[in-house]
Parts: C-alpha cells; structure tokens; sequence
C-alpha cells in the first residue's frame, strides 16, 4: 500500500536542471498521490551550494502549496552520500555580498524544513557530514542505511568552523543538551549503531530497505490527521525558529565577521586542500 503513495522529484544544480519548458513538477501526476521524494542530486558529493539551496526552497514551497502534498522523503541521488553538507568553496575566497547571500539561503532551507507542514522523512542512504545531517535533523524522522562508512554529525569544529546557535538547537531538540554539547565540542561523526544509540536517527535498516522503510513510516505519519499533526509540530518547533527568525539579519552579520577571518577562511582552505589531496 505504501508504494502507491511515492512519486519523485529530483533536487540538482540548476545547470542540471530541465529546460524552463519542462518544469521540475509534474503535479498532475503527483497530485493523486499525495507523497514527493525530494532527490539531492549534485554530484560528486551532493554539497550544498547557493543553487542547490534555492532549487530544494522553491521545490519545497511548491510542495508546501499544493496542498494535495502531505509528505516529502528527503534522500540523496549520490551513491554512498547523503550530502556532504554545505559547499565550502561558498565560503572560501568570496565577496561579503556572496556570504551574505549564501547564508540567506541556508537559513532560509532550515527554516523551510523545520516549520514544514509537510511530514518530512530521511532516508538517509549515504554519509551524512554538518549541512547534510543538519537537513535529516530537521525532517520528522530519520531512517539510515545500516553501512560503516555512513557517518552522520555535526562535525564542524573539526573544520575549524562553528556550529551556529540555530544548527545547535536542532541537534538539542532531537538528542537532548548532553549529548549535544559533547558531539558539537568533539564534531562527532557517528556510525548508524551510535547514531541510533543517541538518537540521531531513528531506525538503522539495512541498505536495501532504506527507501521501503521510510515509506512505511510516512504511511504511520499520515494516518494522524493533519491539521492535529502540524498543530503539534509547531507547537514543538516554532519557539526554536523564532529564536533565528527575530534576529536573521544579526545571525548573518555573525556569520560575516566569523568567516572573513583571515584564520577562518585559512582553516576552510586547508580543510578543502585536505580533501583534494586525498585522492593523489
Ligand atoms: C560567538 C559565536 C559565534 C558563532 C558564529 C557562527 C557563524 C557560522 C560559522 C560557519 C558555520 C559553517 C557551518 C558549516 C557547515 C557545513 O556543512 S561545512 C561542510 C562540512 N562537510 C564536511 O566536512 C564533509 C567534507 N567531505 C568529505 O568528508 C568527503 O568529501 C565525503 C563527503 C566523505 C565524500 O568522500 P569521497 O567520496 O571520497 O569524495 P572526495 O574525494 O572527498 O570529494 C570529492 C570532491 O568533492 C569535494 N568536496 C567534498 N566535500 C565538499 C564540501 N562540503 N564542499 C565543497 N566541496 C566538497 C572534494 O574537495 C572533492 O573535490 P575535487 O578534489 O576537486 O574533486
């Protein structure tokens, strides 16, 4: 029964993207539905650049409008990758303005995701870094795909970088203060055992089983009437977004200061060049 409700809908960079003729929704179709898989789809790592945020906000509203569109499972197109968080040549070598923008639209996503009407489920088939665990933190639940390699935290000290007091609060809210603080101060990666462990997700299900698994789960969250569901999610959530929304632009003049620094923007480039010479 769960399958009749999937229907697919693929986030990827804009220079990817179809023509404008030939839109990214096809409504009608999905319309009967009910339930879109939001695809990330920015190879080679799924990174999360100013275009892919734009692209997942105006998918999302979308979604969010028609309102024959009760759930979204958020998944990853990239083998082995769920995604590697947000795209560190956006905050490397670029103007103000740039930072400014981008920082925009990564609070602008959060915010969408985390007071959305929507159910939204992680089927989270890869490894799962900052940015990336960050989006499965603010879906309604989390299933992960039972292999080693597929780590997931907020792993951002370990860049140098700061995780922000709005990332913070989404890792409270699902693991509690205590295991929060020591996975933010050491940038924790977990494994799907210690992850399930302290609550970071919640199902570890073997790799095959990921995407059954979350629709079976959504099935579990659409059973509950909506307007009660969504009540009660804004209930839990709203106060933690108020938190960013009364003082965005203060949060991006933070972000501003913190990542023009000379040290900042010398640990971000040392952490990219530690990536780039892996491979040689
Ligand atoms: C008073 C308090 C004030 C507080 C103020 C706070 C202000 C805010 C501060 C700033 C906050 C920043 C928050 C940051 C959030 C983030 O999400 S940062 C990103 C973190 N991500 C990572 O650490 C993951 C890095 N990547 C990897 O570990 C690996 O790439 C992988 C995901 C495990 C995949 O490995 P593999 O398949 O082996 O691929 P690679 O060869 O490593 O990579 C392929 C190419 O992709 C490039 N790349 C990888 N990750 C990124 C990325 N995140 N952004 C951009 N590019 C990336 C990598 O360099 C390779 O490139 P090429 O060599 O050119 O092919």
């Amino acid at each position: 029964m769960a399958q009749d409700l999937v229907d697919g809908l693929l986030i990827k960079a804009r220079s990817h993207l179809p023509p404008p003729s030939e839109p990214l929704g096809k409504l009608s179709k999905r319309d009967r539905k009910g339930v879109a898989v939001i695809k990330l789809k920015n190879p080679p790592v799924n990174s999360l650049s100013l275009e892919v945020l734009t692209e997942f906000v105006i998918s999302l509203e979308k979604l969010e409008n028609d309102k024959t569109f009760r759930g979204v499972i958020v998944t990853s197109d990239c083998p082995g990758i769920f995604s590697a968080g947000l795209d560190l040549t956006e905050m490397c070598g670029k103007s103000q303005a740039h930072y400014a923008e981008f920082w925009r639209a990564v609070q602008e996503l959060w915010l969408r995701l985390y007071l959305s009407n929507l159910v939204l489920i992680a089927a989270i088939n890869g490894v799962s870094p900052a940015g990336g665990c960050l989006i499965s933190l603010t879906c309604d639940y989390r299933v992960l795909a039972d292999n080693p390699k597929y780590n997931i935290g907020l792993n951002e000290t370990l860049l140098g970088v700061v995780a922000p007091s709005w990332f913070k609060d989404t890792l409270v809210n699902t693991v509690g203060h205590r295991t929060a603080e020591r996975a933010l101060q050491l940038g924790l990666l977990f494994p799907p055992a210690e992850a399930l462990r302290v609550g970071m997700v919640d199902q570890v299900v073997p790799e095959d089983q990921v995407h059954s698994t979350a629709l079976s789960v959504m099935a579990q969250w659409l059973a509950v009437p909506d307007h009660a569901r969504q009540l009660t999610k804004s209930l839990m959530r709203k106060p933690t977004a108020d938190r960013l929304v009364k003082q965005r632009d203060a949060d991006i003049q933070y972000f501003l200061q913190f990542v023009s620094r000379d040290s900042i923007q010398k640990s971000l480039r040392m952490y990219l060049d530690k990536l780039r010479q892996k491979k040689g």
